[in-house]
């Protein structure tokens, strides 16, 4: 049986320049196998055209609409006839990235990789990574909501096109990608010149243990040989905003109650879950000698015991929701009412 398949999600505004970081890829990644969904808003799938396949790339393009709507259900099935391909050896592929079009909100797709039981164990989501235009973010945020969705939700941020603003744009850009989303670290690249080790296997959506959170920001200039000197870029307080008003939130607490955090998590994903983009979490329950991990988005949720804790450590518990209108102050009271 093979592996599972290991998916990224590359989203970003309509020009943000996903195209551009995908030919880059294609250009310099000689022994990559990689099948590429294209998703198209419109009837003529340009990208498709544009991008330049080697003899290990394939291509799968979806047109006439965007895969988080109308076309889910034709994303779902062209994932499904590719993994046949795959299994009967038509198809070859280590790795597939879907590239989705300027316009779609991540979260019903990445919905599609928990929902779906056969896909669920047939394809691993990587993580979801979102371009944002140094140039125009700043007003595809004011006027889109789709926008603010896909930096909420992003893994990583790849700012493009800072070399055609000034100092001043590329910190306005910077600043108001950073209220949205204090999670995801922020790289710039020009011309989708980007090492693939910042984009690829993040691993973001593994069970694992740690919640890396609110390490900082940080930009560098990605060139060749250079994405091992992070420079960190700038530790702001968050700012709140009414037009971004995507936040991540992380809560602390020591030891839980299994009963109580359950009860917790049920009734704040039944009240909220629709504004609830992304949340994670790694909780110390009482008298339970391994981590309980959660996961989900939006209403769709996942627990799993992950490793022991060692005997010398300090149990704590970490929430991490990434949402949009939530009461967070009646939030952190209900979650500090769960520990024992
Ligand atoms: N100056 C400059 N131009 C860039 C950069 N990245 C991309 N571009 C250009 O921006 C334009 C749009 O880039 P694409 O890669 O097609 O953007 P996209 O996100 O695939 O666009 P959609 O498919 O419409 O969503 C192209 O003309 C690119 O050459 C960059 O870092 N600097």
């Amino acid at each position: 049986m093979n592996q599972a398949v290991s998916v990224t999600l590359l989203t970003g505004f309509l020009g943000s320049g996903k195209t551009t970081l995908l030919n880059y890829f294609l250009a310099h990644c000689d022994n990559a196998s990689v099948a590429i969904l294209e998703n198209e808003f419109g009837a003529v799938n340009i990208d498709g055209a544009l991008l330049r396949g080697g003899e290990n790339v394939n291509v799968v393009e979806l047109s006439n609409g965007c895969v988080c709507c109308s076309v889910r259900g034709e994303f779902t099935a062209a994932l499904r006839e590719m993994l046949e391909k795959r299994a009967a050896g038509t198809l070859k592929f280590e790795r597939l990235i879907v590239e989705t079009t300027g316009l779609a909100d991540p979260a019903p797709i990445v919905q599609t990789f928990f929902v779906d039981e056969h896909l669920r164990e047939a394809l691993r989501l990587d993580a979801v990574i979102a371009l944002a235009d140094a140039e125009h973010i700043s007003r595809q945020l004011d006027e889109h909501a789709v926008a603010a969705s896909q930096l909420g939700f992003a893994d990583r941020i790849l700012l493009t096109k800072a070399d055609r603003v000034d100092e001043e744009t590329k910190q306005l850009a910077l600043d108001r990608i950073h209220r949205i989303n204090t999670k995801a670290d922020l790289f710039e690249i020009v011309n989708g010149e980007c090492p693939e080790e910042l984009w690829l296997d993040l691993n973001a959506f593994e069970l694992t243990d740690n919640i890396d959170m609110a390490a900082g920001f940080h930009v560098i200039r990605a060139g060749a040989g250079q994405f091992d000197r992070f420079q960190p870029f700038r530790k702001t307080p968050v700012k709140r905003s009414w037009d971004d008003a995507i936040q991540a939130h992380v809560f602390d607490a020591g030891m839980l109650d299994v009963k109580k955090i359950g009860a917790f998590m049920e009734s704040c994903i039944a009240r909220f879950g629709n504004d609830m983009l992304r949340y994670k979490g790694v909780l110390a329950i009482a008298d339970h000698p391994q981590r309980l991990i959660v996961q989900g988005v939006h209403k769709v949720v996942g627990f799993d015991y992950g490793s022991m804790w060692h005997p010398s450590e300090s149990r704590v518990s970490r929430l991490v929701i990434i949402g949009r209108y939530l009461p967070i102050d009646e939030l952190r009271q209900e979650f500090a009412a769960t520990t024992i």
